[in-house]
């Protein structure tokens, strides 16, 4: 059969030590050994099948995730998992639903903005689930403009509280996930008025619903919003829709790490930067960039063992047909996105220990990173997001037409990937925020300012400082190109992030020659894809150019007997992938065959509505009719 005897023997080519390569990939042995026992658990778990999502109507689906994220939280209690092994477990369930925002942001926020007091009363209630919490930030007019948001909390001298309001229809909050169905508090943003003076966007915990029979408190009007892109996919979310009409909440529900309000309606700043009011931003775009090597590694899993048990054209000499692997323009769409997925892995990685250091600063009140850290959190949330959405729907191409079945698993990937590149934060806005701060940057350098951490390099290079006087006579004028200035700088920080994880030790028989060749593949294929912008700038010569792709090409020649282990390392079950064309047995022909029959429209032979539609037309009766 030819899908089990082409992967077997992929895998016996390969030339390195695949368990080592395992251990890169999860980070260390004891995270390997985490996802591992976890991700059996959740594959073995018939609660936890995700085979006919796709067919599911909205209702059953949405039920369905209430009954798994049941499940999920009656296993973390029984088999007594530690916080990192239920967070795994919500991970393989690989449904979105309520409680990746509880755990996700409702919990991180009251950690980040609550006080002490604060955090000893609501995380307690948050931890055991006895509250179920969103993020009610975005609204039905503004989103990507925070400081444009229109719900007001104003505060009440007389009764010592805050009256929280919908003043318009565009101040309707509009998109919390979890909101729309079951949560029952929301840390909610909003306008903090006191005596008419309007102080700016802050926090404030509000509960929305009774804890007896989830009722909608007075003053709240709450639903959901209304289906979403594909089929299953995100739609398994009650991203929800919430107004209010003078809703009471006590005065300690407005966070109050960053300001208070005093009882006489003072307002005290705390000495951390307001900014922190936008800390669960940060936490959240930090874990999408760690959440996109594994979409983008799904996607290139199923698409390369695919590519190795699809064949087509060449009749080779055992009347065999080629491998599509083997053609190199394959190599050429595949093995980028190859190195892609381990490159944003290791970025990932980075950016989760500068997430910790700017915490441990804060601590200390050292705030001297916060904008660094703002700048790469949104800078590489935009970047990694973007190429994973198009690389998925290359991978989808480079399936062919059984790409487009629902049981390759990529429409579905597809369709609950994409918003990535919109929510926490439009990608094109966030690298705005990048842009700026390269010119602020740049602008300090006059100054004598040394440039440190990632912006190192420009203290190198002397065309910044005219380049810096062209922008501050338009940033507006020039954001097209501060844009793609913004990219390169992100560009550069992945490819050093992969060149720093190389001059780590390396075990394992042949791992970090793998890792060498697929850092230089990501490196070579960014300065192919950008050629005209290193060649107009005089970056590179055009022998340069011409030797860059020749050694791109001799790249992909080195990585194609490895490629099934390469992407074997990633250690995905079956049920995570949730693809016929990337099943580890490649047993991938027998099971599309078999996949079809179970479609509903096989479950009779001759369809519904034969006898309406189709029978009228073959005994020409409609024609008859109509003439
Ligand atoms: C939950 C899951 C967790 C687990 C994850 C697992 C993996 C994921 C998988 C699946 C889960 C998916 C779940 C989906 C969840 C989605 C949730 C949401 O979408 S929540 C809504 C997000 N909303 C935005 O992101 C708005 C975007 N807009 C903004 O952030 C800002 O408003 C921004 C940056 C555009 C502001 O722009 P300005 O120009 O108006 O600036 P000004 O607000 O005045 O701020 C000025 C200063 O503050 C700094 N600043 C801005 N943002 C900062 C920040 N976040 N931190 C620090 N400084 C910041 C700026 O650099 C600037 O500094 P200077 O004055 O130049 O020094
Ligand atoms: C699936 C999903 C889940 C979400 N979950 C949540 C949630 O849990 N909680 C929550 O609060 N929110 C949530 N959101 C909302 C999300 O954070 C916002 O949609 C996002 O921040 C983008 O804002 P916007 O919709 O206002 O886009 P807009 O800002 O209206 O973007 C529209 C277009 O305008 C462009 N644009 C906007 N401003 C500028 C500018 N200054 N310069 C140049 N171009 C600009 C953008 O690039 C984009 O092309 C979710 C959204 C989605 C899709």
């Amino acid at each position: 059969m030819a899908g089990f005897d082409d992967l077997a023997s992929e895998r016996s080519k390969a030339q390195f030590d695949v368990e080592e390569m395992k251990v890169i990939w999860a980070g260390s042995r004891h995270t390997l050994e985490v996802s591992d026992r976890i991700s059996r658990l959740v594959a073995n778990d018939p609660v936890f099948r995700k085979d006919t999502r796709t067919m599911l109507s909205r209702k059953d689906l949405f039920k369905n995730t209430l009954r798994k994220a049941a499940h999920a939280w009656k296993r973390i209690i029984e088999l007594r998992l530690s916080e990192e092994e239920a967070a795994e477990l919500r991970f393989y369930v690989d449904e979105p639903a309520f409680m990746d925002l509880h755990w996700g942001m409702f919990i991180p926020t009251i950690k980040g903005q609550g006080t002490e007091e604060q955090q000893q009363k609501w995380l307690p209630l948050a931890y055991k689930m006895k509250i179920i919490g969103c993020y009610a930030q975005t609204e039905l007019g503004h989103g990507s403009n925070v400081q444009g948001l229109e719900t007001t909390a104003t505060f009440d001298p007389q009764t010592d509280e805050f009256i929280i309001h919908s003043p318009t229809l565009t101040s309707s909050k509009w998109w919390p996930g979890g909101l729309g169905k079951v949560s029952t508090h929301a840390v909610v943003y909003g306008r903090l008025i006191i005596d008419s003076k309007d102080y700016g966007v802050n926090g404030f915990i509000v509960q929305l619903r009774s804890l007896d029979d989830h009722l909608p408190l007075p003053g709240i009007t709450i639903g959901d919003i209304g289906m979403k892109f594909g089929s299953g996919a995100y739609n398994t979310m009650d991203n929800g829709v919430l107004r209010f009409d003078h809703v009471r909440i006590p005065r300690d529900q407005m966070l109050m790490r960053v300001s208070q309000v005093t009882r006489e309606g003072k307002l005290v700043q705390s000495n951390v930067p307001w900014q922190l009011v936008y800390g669960t931003m940060v936490y959240v775009r930090q874990k999408i960039v760690s959440d996109a090597s594994c979409a983008l590694s799904r996607a290139v899993c199923i698409a390369t063992r695919y590519s190795a048990v699809r064949r087509q054209f060449g009749l080779q000499s055992n009347g065999i047909e080629t491998q599509v692997i083997d053609y190199k323009t394959q190599q050429s769409r595949l093995f980028p996105l190859l190195a892609s997925a381990y490159a944003f892995r290791f970025v990932g990685e980075w950016l989760k220990w500068l997430y910790m250091d700017v915490n441990q600063r804060l601590q200390a009140s050292d705030f001297s990173t916060l904008p660094e850290a703002h700048a790469c959190t949104a800078g590489l949330k935009s970047l990694t997001t973007s190429a994973t959405a198009d690389g998925i729907e290359e991978c989808r191409k480079l399936c062919g037409g059984h790409g487009y079945l629902c049981s390759s698993g990529l429409p579905e990937l597809f369709a609950v990937y994409i918003p990535a590149c919109t929510y926490e934060g439009d990608n094109i806005v966030l690298l705005l925020q990048v842009a700026r701060f390269l010119i602020k940057t740049v602008s300090q350098l006059g100054s004598g300012k040394e440039p440190v951490g990632t912006t190192v390099y420009m203290g190198r290079v002397e065309q910044l400082m005219q380049c810096h006087c062209a922008v501050q006579k338009g940033f507006l004028e020039l954001s097209a190109d501060l844009v793609q200035a913004a990219v390169a700088h992100c560009q550069l920080i992945v490819v050093s992030k992969f060149i720093e994880k190389l001059q780590q030790d390396i075990p394992g028989k042949g791992v970090k020659g793998q890792l060498e060749a697929l850092c230089n593949i990501y490196a070579l294929f960014i300065l192919h894809k950008h050629l005209g912008d290193f060649l107009s700038t005089g970056c590179i010569t055009p022998k340069q150019a011409s030797l860059a792709n020749a050694q791109l090409r001799s790249l992909y020649s080195q990585v194609r007997p490895n490629a099934i282990a390469l992407v074997d390392a990633f250690n995905y079950t079956d049920h995570y992938l949730s693809s016929v064309l990337g099943r580890y047995d490649g047993n991938v022909y027998p099971k599309l065959y078999e996949e079809a029959w179970k479609d509903p429209l096989n479950d009779s032979v001759v369809p519904d509505g034969y006898q309406e539609y189709i029978q009228p037309i073959l005994k020409q009766q409609l024609r008859n009719a109509r003439l």
